[in-house]
């Protein structure tokens, strides 16, 4: 057990690049639910808890059942937003120091593509934002001079 925790800590630590990561497949499996639960849609409830509990064995065929759900319940701005803002921030939180995150622009009632990627857009500004925030603030709170406020990503660890 103490090994495994040491060898997952010594991953994340390592600086990382992410080449070719899906955005609706980096959602958090507690942010589905949350979404479930706000949107009044609780009898995702139910399919999302099962494939959740399987945690990494479930299969192929559920793990893709899955983007069924996460396309109902991803159909707004503020959401898809979020989101996009909440997996930039987990890979850098595992110190990926390079991400190419990738989406298919998708048009619903009230969403065009070209709101789809502003949202996505939207989302990553966020959260770049934030980095070069904690990038600046010092672990006791005072504020780096180094920082060129460009690559939120780098220098970032646990
Ligand atoms: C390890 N993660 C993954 N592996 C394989 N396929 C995935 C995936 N995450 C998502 N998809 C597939 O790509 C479609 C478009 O999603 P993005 O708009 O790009 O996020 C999803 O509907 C799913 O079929």
């Amino acid at each position: 057990m103490y090994a495994e925790d040491a060898a997952l800590r010594f991953c994340r630590h390592l600086p990382k690049l992410e080449l070719h990561a899906h955005l609706n497949g980096s959602i958090r499996p507690e942010t589905l639910r949350s979404l479930a639960e706000a949107k009044g849609m609780s009898h995702l409830l139910a399919p999302l808890n099962a494939v959740a509990a399987k945690g990494n064995c479930c299969s192929l065929e559920e793990c893709f059942m899955l983007f069924g759900i996460i396309h109902q319940l991803t159909t707004d701005f503020g959401t898809i937003s979020a989101i996009a803002s909440q997996v930039v921030l987990d890979f850098a939180e595992d110190n990926v120091v390079y991400l190419e995150l990738r989406t298919s622009p998708k048009s619903r009632e009230g969403m065009t593509k070209e709101l789809y990627v502003k949202a996505v857009l939207d989302g990553i500004d966020h959260a770049l934002g934030q980095l070069q925030l904690q990038q600046q603030k010092g672990s006791n709170g005072t504020v780096s001079s180094t920082s060129n406020g460009t690559s939120g990503f780098n220098g970032t660890s646990r």
